[in-house]
C-alpha cells in the first residue's frame, strides 16, 4: 500500500514538474511562472503592463517570460528587443495565436488575429496598397477627413455650450471616415443601422465589466460554459454575428453595383481582386472579405475615437496648454473660422505635434500591443524563443522607459521640443507597433487625430462639466484590450 502511495505521489510530482516547472527551452527567458493553472494572473493588477514593466526592470531584464494561465508567453519590454524581433527577425514573429473567442465567429479570417501565413501576408500587402491608392495619408483622404471634421465642428456647435458626453459624436465622425474608404459611403449620423453598428463596436471593449470577462475568456475559453462568463460569451457572439449581417448586406449591394473598371472603395477593389484568385488558393473570397470589413471598422473606430477623447481630457486638465495650442493653430492657419487646418501646416505647428506625440506616449492605447506568435525557433538577446510561443510587446514600457524619457509619468509636451522650438519626432514612439504586423491604419489614424483635434482646438474652448466636482481623470482609465478614458462630459464653448 505504501509503495503504491509513494509511486502515486512521485508520478504526481513528476507530472507537475513536467507540465509546470520544465522550461520550454533551456535558454528560455527567465520570468514569472506564478501558480499552477492560473500562472501569473493572480499577481497581475488592473494594469498588467505596469506590473510586467516593474518585474522586468527590477529582476528579469527586458526580455522576460510570463505564464498567462497555462500558456507560456514572452514579453519584450524595451525598444531594442521589440525592434530586433518585429523588424529584424519579422518573419519569425509574424503570426498570432489562435483564440477560440475570435475564431468562433471569424473562422480565422480577418486582419487582427489572422495567423501569419503567406495567404494572409498577401492580403495584408494588398490592403496596404489599396488603402494607399484610395488616398490614405494623401490628399484625397485628407479632403474626406476635413469634410467630416467640419461636420464634427457643426455638431459641437449644436451642443450650445451644454455639458455633453461627446464620445458617440466623435465615434460617428471616425466611423464615417472608415465607411467612406471601405464602403465608399457616408452614413447620416442618425442612421439607426449605423448607430447600432458603432455602438456594438464601442461596447466590446469600452465597458469595464465586459472587457474583464472577455480578457479572462481569451486565456480560459472553457469559462464560457459557466455563468456569468456564459452570458458575456453569448452577448459577444450575438453582437459579432449581428455585425457580420451588417457587413454582408453592404457587400451584397457592392456586388450588384460593381464596375470592375472603376473600383470606388476597398470592397470594390477586393471584389475585383477575387476574380484573379481561386478561393482555395488564396484569402481573396467572400467570407474573408466580410471579416476584413469588420476588422477595419473594429481596428479603426474605437482606437482613434479614444485618442481624441483622451486629448480632450488633457485639454480640460491643462488649460494653459490648450491656450498655447489654440494660439499656435490660429497663427499658422489664420484667424478666420473658414481657414481650415490641413496636414501641410504640420511644420508650423511644433507644439501641437508635440502634444499629439505626448498623448500617444502617456496614454498608450494598446499598452501590450496585439499578441504575436513565433513561426519558428528564434534567438534574441541570447535567449531562445521556441516556435509557437506567444510574444507580447510592452509598448507602455517603451513609452515610459526612463532611459529615453525623463520623468516618464509626467505629461510634458516640451520634452518633444528642441532648443530652437522645433518638434522632435522620435522613432522610439511606437503606439502603432513596428514591423511585420504593425498597424494597417497608422497613416489614416495619424491624419484623423491631427485634423479632428486641430479643428476642435481652433474652434472651441474645451471646458469641464460645471456640474461635476472633479475633472476627468488623465492618469487613470479603463484597461481592457485598449486603454480608454472613463466616460465624462465636457463643454465645447465656441471661440
Ligand atoms: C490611434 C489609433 C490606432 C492605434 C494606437 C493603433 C494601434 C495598433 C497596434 C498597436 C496594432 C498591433 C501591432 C502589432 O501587432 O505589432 C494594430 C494593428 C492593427 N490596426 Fe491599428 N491602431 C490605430 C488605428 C487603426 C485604424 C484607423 C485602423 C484601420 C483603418 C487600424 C487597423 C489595424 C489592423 C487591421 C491591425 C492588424 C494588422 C495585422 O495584424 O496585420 N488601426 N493597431
Amino acid at each position: 500500500y505504501i509503495t503504491s502511495c509513494l509511486t502515486g505521489v512521485c508520478t504526481l510530482v513528476l507530472f507537475v514538474y513536467y507540465y509546470w516547472w520544465k522550461l520550454p527551452h533551456p535558454r528560455y527567458p527567465p520570468g514569472v511562472r506564478g501558480i499552477p493553472v492560473l500562472g501569473a494572473l493572480p499577481f497581475l493588477g488592473k494594469f498588467a503592463h505596469k506590473d510586467i514593466m516593474r518585474w522586468s526592470r527590477e529582476k528579469y531584464g527586458p526580455i522576460m517570460s510570463v505564464r498567462f494561465g497555462q500558456k507560456d508567453s514572452v514579453v519584450l519590454n524595451d525598444y531594442e528587443s521589440i525592434y530586433e524581433a518585429m523588424v529584424k527577425q519579422g518573419p519569425a514573429f509574424r503570426s498570432r495565436p489562435t483564440m477560440k473567442l475570435i475564431t468562433s465567429y471569424s473562422n480565422g479570417y480577418g486582419f487582427g488575429f489572422a495567423e501569419g501565413h503567406t495567404k494572409y501576408m498577401e492580403l495584408r500587402h494588398f490592403t496596404f496598397k489599396i488603402l494607399r491608392g484610395f488616398g490614405i495619408g494623401g490628399r484625397y483622404l485628407e479632403d474626406r477627413i476635413s469634410d467630416l471634421a467640419q461636420e464634427l465642428v457643426q455638431d459641437f456647435k449644436k451642443l450650445d455650450g451644454k455639458a455633453t458626453d461627446v464620445r458617440m459624436i466623435v465615434a460617428t465622425t471616425i466611423g464615417n471616415v472608415i465607411a467612406s474608404i471601405v464602403l465608399g459611403k457616408k452614413y447620416h449620423p442618425k442612421d439607426k443601422d449605423f448607430q447600432r453598428h458603432l455602438q456594438l463596436i464601442l461596447n466590446n471593449f469600452g465597458n469595464e465589466e465586459t472587457a474583464s470577462y472577455i480578457l479572462c475568456m481569451m486565456y480560459f475559453p472553457s469559462l464560457r460554459h459557466i455563468p456569468p462568463f456564459k452570458n458575456a460569451w453569448k452577448t459577444f457572439m450575438d453582437e459579432h454575428f449581428e455585425q457580420l449581417g451588417f457587413c454582408r448586406k453592404e457587400i451584397e449591394e457592392h456586388k450588384n453595383n460593381l464596375n470592375v473598371n472603376d473600383p470606388k472603395d476597398f470592397v470594390d477593389a477586393f471584389l475585383v481582386e477575387m476574380k484573379k484568385h481561386s478561393p482555395e488558393g488564396s484569402w481573396f473570397h467572400e467570407e474573408s472579405l466580410i471579416l476584413c470589413v469588420i476588422d477595419l471598422f473594429f481596428g479603426g473606430t474605437e482606437t482613434s475615437t479614444s485618442t481624441v477623447m483622451w486629448a480632450m481630457v488633457v485639454l480640460i486638465n491643462f488649460p494653459q496648454i490648450q491656450e498655447k495650442l489654440h494660439k499656435e493653430i490660429v497663427n499658422a492657419t489664420g484667424a478666420l473660422s473658414e481657414a481650415l487646418p490641413n496636414l501641410d501646416h504640420r511644420n508650423e505647428l511644433p507644439l501641437f505635434q508635440a502634444f499629439i506625440q505626448e498623448l500617444y506616449r502617456c496614454m498608450t492605447l494598446a499598452p501590450l500591443g496585439v499578441q504575436h506568435q513565433t513561426t519558428k525557433d528564434a534567438d534574441i538577446g541570447g535567449y531562445c524563443i521556441p516556435k509557437d510561443t506567444v510574444v507580447l510587446t510592452n509598448i507602455h514600457a517603451v513609452h515610459h522607459d526612463p532611459k529615453i524619457w525623463k520623468n516618464p509619468s509626467e505629461f510634458n509636451i516640451y520634452r518633444h521640443i528642441d532648443q530652437d522650438g522645433k518638434f522632435i519626432p522620435s522613432r522610439k514612439m511606437i503606439p502603432f507597433g513596428i514591423g511585420c504586423r504593425s498597424c494597417l491604419g497608422e497613416k489614416l489614424a495619424r491624419s484623423e487625430v491631427f485634423l479632428l483635434l486641430a479643428n476642435i482646438i481652433k474652434g472651441f474652448d474645451i471646458l469641464p462639466d460645471p456640474e461635476s466636482k472633479e475633472l476627468p481623470d488623465y492618469k487613470d482609465g479603463i484597461n481592457g484590450f485598449l486603454y480608454v478614458p472613463y466616460d465624462y462630459k465636457l463643454v465645447a464653448k465656441p471661440r
